[in-house]
């Protein structure tokens, strides 16, 4: 199955950081999404409950890193990635977190994981 339904560039606030100094404040997380999704059936239909809501994907993320409040990026992308696949069905995703402060000399670090099976 090569459809997709992604989102890109999504901002995230929350807590994050393994230091002492990070527990104290909130930074900014970027996360991309790549999810497989059979695009044909609401592409037939024209109806959002066959679609793989990119809103309610969006807003899942976003309530789930500010309650999460992790230490790790990994265990951000670990959590995020079985609350999505549990939540929407989503049977393979790609997701990346990037944490564009976090070293300086770079323009962003971050982690990228795969999770499921390809349809
Ligand atoms: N692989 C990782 N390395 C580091 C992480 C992380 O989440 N994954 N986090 C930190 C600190 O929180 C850092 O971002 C503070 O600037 C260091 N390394």
């Amino acid at each position: 199955m090569a459809d997709r339904v992604f989102i890109e560039g999504l901002e995230v606030e929350t807590v994050v950081g393994v230091y002492d100094w990070e527990r104290d404040i909130t930074q900014r997380l970027v996360i991309d999404l790549d999810m497989d999704w059979d695009n044909r059936v609401p592409g037939a239909s024209d109806d959002v409950k066959d679609a793989l809501d990119y809103a309610a994907v969006s807003d899942c993320v976003i309530r789930c890193l500010q309650a999460l409040q992790p230490k790790l990026l990994e265990h951000a992308a670990e959590v995020l990635a079985a609350e999505l696949q549990r939540a929407f069905g989503i049977e393979f995703l790609r997701l990346s977190i990037r944490k564009p402060g976090a070293v300086p000399a770079a323009s962003a670090v971050g982690v990228r994981i795969e999770r499921g099976r390809r349809l």
